[in-house]
C-alpha cells in the first residue's frame, strides 16, 4: 500500500532581496495511515516550511522543485491551484500554534466551524446538517456542553479550548493527513497532554496519518512512532521515535539531545549546541551543512554528495560516519 504522505527529493528555494535562500535541500519524508511522524530540529532547520511546502503556502518567493510530493499515491505537484483548493482543508489539514490568533475573533467559533465544513465537505450541506456534524466532531473528542460552546466567541475561551476547537476544524473534513505544527507549545503541560491525546486518537482510530512539527523532544518521544530529524533544511536522520531518542545515530541527532534535559536526570548537564546554523543565502554551502559544527568532520563531508544510508529497513542516516 502506498504511505499516504510521500515526499521525494523536495528542494525549496527563497527569492529574497538578500539574494537566494537554499531552504530545503533533497528532503525525503513519508509518513503511513495512522502513524504519527516527529518532525524535530532546533529552530531555523527547516520544520514548518516543510510542512507548509505541502500545502503551497510558502508564499509567492518561494520556488519548490520536487520528485514527488505525493498524498496516498497521487502527485499533488501537476494539481491545479484551483484543483489544490479541494486538497487543502478537506484532504489535509493544519493546525497551528496560535488557535486564538487563528480563529476569527468576530464570528461564533460554531459558525467558524460549520463554515469550514459547508466549504470543504464533498457533498453540499445545510447549515443546520453541517452545525449537527459540527456538534458530533466536537462531542467526539470530548468537549462537554458543545452546543453552548458553539455560540461562544473565541475571546471567551480558554487558549487549551481555542486549540481543541482548532483540532475539530482539522478533523470536522475528516482528511487523510494532518500536519500539527507545535500544536501545543503555547499550553500548560496538562492542556498539552490533553490536546496531544486527541490528535493521537484521531490517528489511531480514523487511521489519520499525523506529520507533528515540534521542538520539544519529550512530546516528541511520547506520542510518535517515527522521528525524522532536520537541520539547516536537510534531512539528516529518520527513524523508530525510541531509537532516534535512545541511540541517535547521526552526530547531529546526538548534539540535540545533548542539548536538551529531555532523558536527563536533574544533575546530569546539558551541553550547549556549539555554532551556528549556517546562512543559507552562501552558493557554497558545504554537502553536509552540519559540516562546520560537527566533531566527526571530513573533508568529504563538504564536497562529496553525503549518502542516504539505511541503517536497516526504517532507519537511515545523512552521514558519512554516523555513530555506531
Ligand atoms: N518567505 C521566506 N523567505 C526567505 N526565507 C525564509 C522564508 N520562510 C522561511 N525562511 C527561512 O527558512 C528557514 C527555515 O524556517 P522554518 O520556519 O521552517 O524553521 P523551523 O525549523 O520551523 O523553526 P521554528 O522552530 O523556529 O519554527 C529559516 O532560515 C527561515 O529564515
Amino acid at each position: 500500500m502506498n504511505a499516504m504522505l510521500d515526499i521525494r527529493d523536495l528542494t525549496l528555494e527563497f527569492e529574497t532581496p538578500g539574494g537566494l535562500v537554499h531552504a530545503l535541500d533533497r528532503v525525503n519524508l513519508s509518513v503511513e495511515r495512522g502513524e504519527c511522524v516527529a518532525l524535530v530540529g532546533e529552530s531555523g532547520s527547516g520544520k514548518s516550511i516543510t510542512g507548509m511546502s505541502i500545502l503551497r503556502l510558502n508564499g509567492a518567493n518561494a520556488r519548490i522543485a520536487a520528485d514527488q510530493i505525493a498524498l496516498d499515491g497521487g502527485d499533488l505537484q501537476g494539481l491545479s491551484d484551483r484543483a489544490f483548493q479541494t486538497v487543502r482543508g478537506r484532504r489535509i489539514a493544519m493546525i497551528f500554534q496560535n488557535a486564538k490568533s487563528a480563529l476569527n475573533p468576530l464570528r461564533k467559533v460554531g459558525d467558524t466551524l460549520t463554515d469550514i465544513l459547508r466549504a470543504h465537505a464533498p457533498e453540499k450541506l445545510t447549515r443546520r446538517a453541517a452545525r449537527a456534524r459540527v456538534q458530533e466532531v466536537l462531542e467526539q473528542i470530548g468537549i462537554h456542553q458543545a452546543e453552548d460552546r458553539m455560540l461562544a466567541y473565541p475571546a471567551e475561551l480558554s487558549g487549551g479550548m481555542c486549540q481543541r476547537i482548532m483540532i475539530a476544524a482539522a478533523l470536522v473534513c475528516e482528511p487523510e493527513l494532518i500536519i500539527a505544527d507545535e500544536p501545543t507549545s503555547a499550553l500548560d503541560v496538562t492542556t498539552q497532554a490533553k490536546v496531544m491525546d486527541l490528535l493521537m486518537s484521531a490517528c489511531r482510530t480514523r487511521g489519520v496519518a499525523v506529520l507533528f512539527i515540534t521542538h520539544d523532544l519529550a512530546l516528541a518521544s511520547a506520542y510518535c512512532d517515527r522521528a525524522v530529524v532536520m537541520h539547516a533544511g536537510q534531512m539528516l536522520e529518520d527513524g523508530p521515535a525510541d531509537e532516534v531518542f535512545v541511540r541517535p545515530r547521526h552526530p547531529y541527532s546526538r548534539m540535540l539531545l545533548d542539548s536538551m534535559p529531555y532523558g536527563k536526570d536533574a544533575a546530569e548537564e546539558l551541553k550547549p549546541m556549539g555554532g551556528n546554523l549556517p546562512d543559507l543565502r552562501r552558493d557554497d554551502l558545504p554537502s553536509c551543512r552540519f559540516a562546520d559544527r560537527c566533531p566527526r568532520v571530513q573533508p568529504c563531508c563538504r564536497t562529496a554528495a553525503v549518502p542516504q544510508t539505511a541503517l536497516r529497513d526504517d532507519h537511515t542516516v545523512r552521514c558519512f560516519f554516523p555513530h555506531d
